[in-house]
């Protein structure tokens, strides 16, 4: 098993509040991983410190490996994070595409970091750029759409496009953040279909933040679960039974209760 993601101690502090302690994670290329936990437990922030959107206190003594190369060490950002990100699709809850543009151009948005300067300013792309983001779009099955503004899709369709995106930078590993929390449930299904199958036929590793345990149940072999900024389960989702989700979304709300009670 090759690791492809390695956190080490990492703490994260906002303000007076700790949303991360010390948190140490590895996950192994080719695994889809789902994080759980209820609102506010850390899951998005964990998340962003992968791809090194934020970065985690400057105190301590984190480290954080994508690709074996560092995005991140004791909160600072390696001088070389474009690499690691380059292997590394995106996919968030408002999917991040832009409205006016065709479905295509978007799709086409992706292979940005590996476009020259001066093409991107004037959006020229090659036919081979073009070839493989309508390749793109076939995997997700919105091929017919190429040349529809985004903005007259639903939801599940604009998702569908923003992993169309994801795959133009032919990642090794997809951060999804809250991909279906806005979708119906039969477009969630749709979008997490298409993250397994692109997981289980290209090898791609996924990491996907869900509030549906049923979801993480039936598209995660493993889960991740945290608890007021812990990991509180981390295994296989087949022995992630209904005592563990009782004791990680009730708990906090009856502790909480008592509380305000007292
Ligand atoms: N930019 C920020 N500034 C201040 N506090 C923040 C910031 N981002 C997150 N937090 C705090 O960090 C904690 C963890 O937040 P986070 O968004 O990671 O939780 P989450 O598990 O993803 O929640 P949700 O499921 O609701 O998205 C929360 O207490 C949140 O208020």
């Amino acid at each position: 098993m090759q690791t492809i993601i390695r956190v080490e101690n990492l703490r994260k502090t906002f303000n007076q509040n700790r949303a991360l302690h010390d948190v140490c994670l590895t996950i192994n290329r080719g695994e889809m991983v789902a994080l759980l936990g209820p609102s506010g437990s850390g899951k998005s922030t964990l998340l962003r410190h992968l791809s090194g959107l934020i970065t985690g206190d400057k105190q301590s003594h984190s480290h954080i490996e994508l690709h074996k190369r560092t995005v991140q060490r004791s909160g600072r950002l390696a001088s070389d994070i474009r690499r690691s990100r380059a292997g590394t699709g995106y996919i968030f809850q408002q999917f991040n595409l832009v409205n006016r543009l065709s479905v295509m151009d978007n799709v086409l948005i992706g292979a940005l970091g590996s476009t020259p300067f001066w093409r991107t300013c004037c959006r020229w792309f090659s036919t081979e750029q073009k070839q493989q983001a309508l390749q793109a779009l076939t995997r997700v099955g919105m091929a017919h759409f190429a040349h529809q503004r985004v903005s007259t899709l639903s939801g599940g369709q604009q998702q569908r496009v923003a992993i169309a995106r994801a795959l133009m930078q032919k990642p090794q590993v997809i951060l999804a953040d809250e991909p279906i929390a806005s979708l119906d449930p039969e477009s969630a299904r749709i979008v997490m279909e298409i993250l397994h199958d692109i997981n289980r036929k290209e090898g791609i590793t996924v990491v996907v933040t869900l509030h549906q345990v049923e979801y993480a149940l039936r598209y995660c072999r493993r889960i991740v679960a945290l608890r007021q900024g812990h990991i509180f389960y981390d295994g296989a989702s087949q022995t992630f039974n209904h005592e563990h989700i009782n004791h990680l979304y009730r708990s906090i709300d009856r502790i909480e209760a008592n509380a305000a009670a007292a």
